[in-house]
């Protein structure tokens, strides 16, 4: 394809109001008559960190690939910092975008020193050992230069990629699963030390990640994606309570599923009657509950609705499974701290009826 440049739009600015430095306007994408990526629409503003999220083969990696400028567009436009940098009609190159980037293999070159890394993306006139100095401070990786890849921990190695990244001053930030190889304890540790610099570099910022716990922890908004389209894109504490449709409210936990059809108002369920909101008399509905969101207490006078069917203590949770007597049906409860349920005790169920949601079947 060939690559031309766009003229400069001018960004503009509105009083008061975050201009995003990223906008993503209705791109599309497709392989082999194979729509890859649908009517995909973002925006970040500079210091945001914006996750795609989804499952496997959802899109996300080929709109992040769009962004950077490795990737066609078939329809829709993207713009950085005001600047139109692609459309149907053609592609500003990836060097000349402002964009920096780090992959789950983070590709440093083995046969490069860690000083050779870091400069490896700057301009030849803007290669100064002052500034490369600077990037490995920031890392916290000072005196590391004359090293090779190697020679470093995953976790270092990391910080390396995310320096080379960061070393132009990129306007956009596009990072795809850059911590799925590190371990557990490594990989929180990383996505703290990851948020820090990025905020603090201001940049604007798309995560991908197929992993919720990351997006809760990192982004400021989410796009969950399926299927090449966008479900719902938010804040993570309100796609986490208010998702717009079961396949959203399914990506952060587990979750009971307790099926029904409304009558006068409400949804007549094994844990109770719930309200069904504005939903048509005779909707049938899945209402949905969070194992945390579901207190059990022993049964002090008979009046049980469940009875204790498994029991597994992890430590810092404990992994409660119910069986309603009626439909033998089983919920899940995650309880913190300690527990001292039986197998086999009779208990009451409580919930905050704010934490039942309601999809149309
Ligand atoms: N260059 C390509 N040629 C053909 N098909 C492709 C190409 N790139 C991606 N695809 C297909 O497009 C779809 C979306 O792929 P993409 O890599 O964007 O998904 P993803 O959500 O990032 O998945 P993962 O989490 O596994 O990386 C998949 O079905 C994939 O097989």
């Amino acid at each position: 394809m060939e690559h031309t440049d766009f003229e400069m739009f001018a960004g503009q600015k509105v009083a008061g109001k975050a201009v995003p430095m990223l906008r993503v306007s209705h791109v599309a994408r497709q392989f082999g008559g194979r729509q890859a990526v649908q009517d995909v629409s973002l925006s970040v503003c500079p210091g945001q960190v914006t996750c795609l999220l989804g499952s496997s083969g959802c899109g996300k990696s080929t709109t992040l690939r769009m962004i950077a400028g490795i990737e066609q567009l078939d329809a829709g436009s993207i713009h950085i910092d005001g600047q139109l940098v692609a459309d149907r009609n053609g592609s500003l190159r990836p060097e000349k975008r402002s964009v920096g980037m780090v992959f789950q293999d983070l590709a440093l070159f083995p046969h490069m020193t860690v000083f050779d890394n870091i400069a490896f993306g700057m301009a030849r006139d803007q290669r100064r050992t002052a500034d490369v100095e600077q990037m490995l401070d920031r890392v916290g990786l000072r005196g590391y230069g004359a090293k090779y890849p190697h020679q470093l921990s995953g976790g270092e190695q990391q910080r390396i990629a995310l320096a080379r990244a960061l070393a132009t001053g990129p306007k956009v930030m596009l990072l795809d699963e850059p911590f799925s190889s590190l371990d557990q304890r490594l990989r929180s540790e990383m996505r703290e030390f990851a948020l820090d610099l990025l905020r603090e570099a201001g940049a604007a910022v798309v995560l991908v990640t197929h992993d919720p716990d990351e997006a809760m922890m990192m982004a400021d908004r989410i796009a969950i994606m399926d299927q090449g389209r966008v479900l719902q894109q938010g804040a993570p504490l309100d796609l986490y309570h208010r998702p717009a449709n079961l396949a959203v409210a399914q990506f952060f936990s587990d979750l009971n599923l307790l099926p029904g059809k409304v009558s006068h108002g409400g949804v007549a369920t094994g844990i109770g009657a719930i309200s069904a909101g504005p939903l048509a008399e005779g909707t049938a509905v899945t209402c949905a509950i969070r194992p945390e969101h579901l207190r059990p207490a022993r049964s002090t006078d008979g009046a049980a609705c469940a009875k204790v069917s498994r029991i597994q203590k992890l430590g810092r949770e404990n992994l409660i499974e119910l069986s309603l007597p009626e439909t033998s049906q089983k919920l899940r409860c995650n309880i913190a701290g300690s527990c001292d349920f039986k197998l086999g005790d009779r208990v009451t169920l409580d919930y905050d009826p704010a934490t039942v949601m309601v999809f149309p079947a």
